[in-house]
C-alpha cells in the first residue's frame, strides 16, 4: 500500500486553500496534519479521500490516480472517521459499527458470523463493549467519536483517515484513541489524522505535516519537525517544546 500526493493543491470551487503538497504514506506509517483553524486540514483530508477534487496535482493510491479507482475499491482501501457526524437516529451502537462491514456483503447479502465477531472485537479494542445496545444518537460526542473509530476499525480498510479524532475526548479516551492508532499502524494499517494537539503526533512516532498560509510549513518525523520554533511560527505565539528527564517531549504554549 502506498499513498502519494504530487504537487497537490486543495481547495473549494477552484480556490486553493493549500498548495504544492507532496506527501508520501506507506504501509504501517502514520501521518499527522497540524495547523491553525482554517489552515486546510479537513480540505486536504477530503481530497485524499476523493470526496473533493484537487485544484491541481494528484493523489495516487498504489500508483493509480484516485479518480481512476472505482468507488467500491476506494471504500475497501480507505476508512473515514469524520469530524462531525449525523445523528444516525434509531441505530444502536452495534448496528452503527456493523455498517462498517457493508462492502463485504454483496448485493443481496447480509451480515454473517465474521461480521458480528469483527464488531465485538472493535468495540472491545476501544473499551466500549458496554455501549453495544445503546442508541448511538443519545451518546455523548466523545462516545460517538469512539463508536465511529470502532466502525472504521471494523471496515478492515488498509488506510484509516480521521479528522480530529481526539477533539471531543477526555484525557484518558484521547490517550486510548492514540494508542489504538499506534496499534493499527503496528498491525500494518496506514493512518492519517488531523489534530490541534501537537503532543498527539509526538506520542506515536508519526510523520508530521504543518499547514499554514496556503503552504506546507514543514514536514518530516514529528520529533524533528515539531520544535519550539516551528510551533511558534505555526500558531503565532510562543510555544516551548521540551524533553523531560524521562525522555518524554512536552509542549507548552504561551509561556513568558
Ligand atoms: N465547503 C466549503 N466551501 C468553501 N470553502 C470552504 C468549504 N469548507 C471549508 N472551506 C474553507 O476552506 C478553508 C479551510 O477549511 P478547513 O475546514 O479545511 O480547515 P481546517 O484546518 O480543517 O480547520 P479547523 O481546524 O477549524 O477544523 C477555510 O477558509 C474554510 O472557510
Amino acid at each position: 500500500m502506498s499513498l502519494y500526493t504530487q504537487n497537490l493543491s486543495v481547495g473549494h470551487g477552484g480556490c486553493a486553500v493549500v498548495e504544492h503538497i507532496n506527501l508520501e504514506l506507506k504501509q504501517g506509517e502514520i501521518l499527522c496534519l497540524l495547523g491553525p483553524n482554517g489552515s486546510g486540514k479537513s480540505t486536504l483530508i477530503k481530497t485524499l479521500l476523493n470526496l473533493i477534487e484537487p485544484c491541481a496535482g494528484q493523489v495516487l493510491l498504489n500508483n493509480t490516480p484516485l479518480q481512476q479507482l472505482p468507488t467500491h475499491d476506494l471504500a475497501r482501501q480507505l476508512a473515514y472517521v469524520p469530524q462531525s457526524h449525523g445523528s444516525s437516529l434509531g441505530f444502536t451502537v452495534g448496528d452503527t459499527v456493523l455498517m462498517g462491514r457493508t462492502q463485504n456483503w454483496g448485493l443481496f447479502g447480509g451480515p454473517g458470523k465474521a461480521d458480528y465477531l469483527a464488531v465485538d472485537t472493535a468495540l472491545e479494542q476501544l473499551g466500549i463493549a458496554a455501549l453495544k445496545q445503546r442508541d448511538f444518537s443519545l451518546l455523548s460526542g466523545g462516545q460517538q467519536q469512539l463508536v465511529l473509530i470502532a466502525r472504521a476499525l471494523c471496515q478492515g480498510a488498509n488506510i484509516v483517515v480521521l479528522d480530529e479524532p481526539t477533539a471531543n475526548l477526555d484525557f484518558a479516551n484521547a490517550a486510548k484513541v492514540m494508542q489504538t492508532l499506534a496499534l493499527m499502524a503496528a498491525q500494518g494499517k496506514s493512518v492519517i489524522f488531523s489534530t490541534h494537539n501537537p503532543q498527539d503526533a509526538l506520542g506515536i512516532n508519526a510523520t508530521a505535516c504543518l499547514l499554514k498560509g496556503r503552504a506546507v510549513l514543514a514536514q518530516g518525523p514529528a520529533h524533528d519537525v515539531i520544535t519550539s520554533q516551528s510551533l511558534s511560527a505555526l500558531y503565532g505565539l510562543p510555544v516551548l517544546v521540551s524533553t523531560t528527564e524521562t525522555g518524554h517531549t512536552a509542549v507548552v504554549s504561551g509561556f513568558q
